[in-house]
């Protein structure tokens, strides 16, 4: 018998609201989190320390496939962070430089060779929601639901300014809106694994949509593909 996995992919691109949906929807199931991302932006500053220019294909192949990263639960904020030789790098990883440069090693092919496995070996028991751009397609095709959120580039970049402007971080609008379509585009037209809707996704355009408005039918089509939750 073929048993369909309890797997919930959810792509799309920078600010769509992906992280924020992923976690909501896996906490109201119960279920496991792979944020991908991560692992690339970890691996953007991991060559950045060892002093490994981003276009250098085979070094960073060779540290994707030895990277001690771990992912520990901090039990104050509920998050889970990346822990990258020893240190904490959660918020490191965050800034906007930290997205580019995981942007600029994921258009490696073989550096997205040797993350699959890592990535795939985050599925357990009772499920898995994953988040990234190539979950649906590439990571986890027999995934049951599949979502890909969108929203327009000025959208996202505004949702970014004010998430950063909350963290106190300074940011700026115009600097924040080159970057997110600078990164969209190498996202989406890389050779391997590039961003675009896997078979069956159900998209979603937030840009006119509240969070509990994603969720409330993010959480309709999951139950429709899962008929076990309902
Ligand atoms: N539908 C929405 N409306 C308004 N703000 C949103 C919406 N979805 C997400 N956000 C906010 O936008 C920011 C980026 O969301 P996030 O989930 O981190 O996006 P992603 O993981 O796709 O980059 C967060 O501050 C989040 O609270
Ligand atoms: N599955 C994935 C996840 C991320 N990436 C790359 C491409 C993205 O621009 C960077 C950063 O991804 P991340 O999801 O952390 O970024 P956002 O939170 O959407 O801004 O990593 C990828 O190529 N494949």
């Amino acid at each position: 018998m073929l048993l369909t996995k309890n797997l919930i992919t959810i792509d799309g691109p920078s600010g769509s609201g992906k992280g924020t949906i992923t976690l909501m929807v896996a906490e109201k199931l119960g279920w496991h989190i792979l944020d991908s991302g991560a692992l690339y932006r970890v691996l953007g500053i991991a060559a950045q320390r060892h002093g490994i220019p981003l276009d250098q294909q085979e070094q960073i192949t060779q540290l994707a496939r030895n990277m001690d990263i771990q992912f520990v639960l901090n039990e104050k904020s509920g998050e889970i962070e990346p822990v990258f030789e020893g240190e904490n790098v959660g918020l490191d990883i965050r800034t906007d430089e930290a997205g580019q440069a995981a942007s600029q090693v994921a258009i490696i092919p073989s550096v997205r060779d040797a993350l699959l496995a890592r990535q795939r070996d985050f599925y357990r028991e009772p499920g898995l929601v994953a988040d990234g751009r190539d979950m649906g397609t590439i990571v986890f095709p027999e995934a049951p639901a599949k979502i890909f959120l969108t929203a327009s580039a000025e959208c996202r970049a505004e949702r970014r300014y004010n998430q950063l402007k909350s963290k106190g971080v300074s940011a700026n609008m115009r600097a924040l809106l080159d970057s997110i379509k600078a990164r969209d585009e190498r996202d989406r037209t890389r050779s391997v694994a590039p961003l675009v809707p896997a078979e069956g996704a159900f998209v979603v355009d937030s840009s006119n949509l509240t969070i509990d408005q994603v969720m409330a039918q993010v959480i309709d089509f999951v139950v429709e593909k899962l008929p076990q939750l309902r």
